[in-house]
């Protein structure tokens, strides 16, 4: 199978009231990366996804994939979507399989009979985020993380390559959290394209391999510790990220340097010399705090 690729190329978009929403956005994708998209509300994030999965149709510009219009890659099944809870009408009675099922609904005839193959990939599916015990469920009685995780399988069943995801982790604990990154790690592995939009600046660089900051333009993208300096970061979110400068810390001893803290959460993201990231990951930085304890003690 050649490599996956997801181009975005110029593209500008305007809604019928006038309003351009994005203006020559550019990026360039490869299989095998989990990429964050990164910017303000109304920024245009929801625009680019609507882009790439033809819901909206550019009046400049293109998006290709695998060097082909969007219309094609849709029916190949290449491309998915895990919406926004709140995008969602809950009380359309379906349960947690026939949401799975929707992501079939590309490989089957207009009757749409499900067929043994069918059946399969579903289970497989809600297998994966761990939903299978939930199946007969009305999709209206889940928790907002246990309908990620449904609409998160109806990718998987759909075989998408290309897997858009709205917020993820908005409203969801950090166990579910933790296994739908794990979920979107192995797809990584399996060398699809993960475009994941998220306000929690503080988890990009822990599972992020790249970034793409947008402001109505792609600002910046590349690999999250190209993109993710704290200048780039004030360039998207200006004044709407409140900055810290903390001289010497109130909690443990540090080693002097100062520590300039951009935060629009309660995960900060901390930057040391000449603005890049200080720490990547929490086990990074739980790990330096225990030896420093286990240093105090001995
Ligand atoms: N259907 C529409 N008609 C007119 N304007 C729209 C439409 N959808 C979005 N917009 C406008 O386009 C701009 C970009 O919106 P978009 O939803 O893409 O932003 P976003 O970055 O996804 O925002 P958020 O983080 O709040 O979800 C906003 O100013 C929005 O008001």
């Amino acid at each position: 199978m050649s490599e996956l690729t997801l181009d975005v190329e110029s593209v500008s978009v305007a809604y019928s009231n006038g309003h351009r929403a994005l203006h020559d956005a550019t990026f360039h994708l490869k299989g095998g990366t989990i990429c964050a998209l990164v910017g303000v509300n109304g920024s245009g994030k929801s625009t680019l996804f609507k882009s790439i999965m033809g819901f909206v149709r550019p009046d400049r510009g293109a998006v290709r994939i695998n060097g082909k219009p969007v219309h094609v890659a849709l029916k190949e099944n290449l491309v998915a979507y895990v919406p926004q809870s709140e995008e969602v009408d809950w009380q359309f009675p379906v349960n947690v399989t026939d949401v799975a099922m929707m992501g079939r609904y590309g490989a089957m005839n207009f009757l749409r009979i499900p067929r043994a193959a069918d059946k399969l990939a579903v289970e497989q599916s809600l297998q994966r985020v761990s939903m299978w015990d939930f199946r007969e469920r009305q999709i209206g009685e889940l928790s907002g993380g246990q309908k990620k995780r449904v609409f998160l399988a109806r990718a998987l069943a759909q075989g998408a390559r290309i897997i858009l995801l709205d917020e993820p982790f908005t409203g969801v604990d950090v166990k579910t959290e933790e296994a739908i990154i794990a979920l979107l790690r192995e797809l990584r592995e399996s060398g699809c394209i993960i475009l994941v939009s998220t306000h929690n600046l503080g988890s990009v660089p822990e599972f992020c391999d790249q970034v793409v900051l947008i402001n109505r333009t792609v600002l910046a993208y590349g690999d999250t510790h190209e993109v993710f300096t704290e200048k780039n970061l004030t360039k998207a979110f200006g004044g709407v990220l409140r900055q810290f400068h903390f001289e010497e810390s109130t909690i443990q001893d540090h080693d002097g340097r100062a520590v300039r803290v951009l935060t629009d959460d309660e995960r900060p993201l901390v930057f040391g010399k000449d603005g890049h990231l200080e720490y990547k990951d929490r086990q990074g930085r739980e790990h330096i705090v225990k030896q420093r304890e286990e240093e105090d003690e001995g």
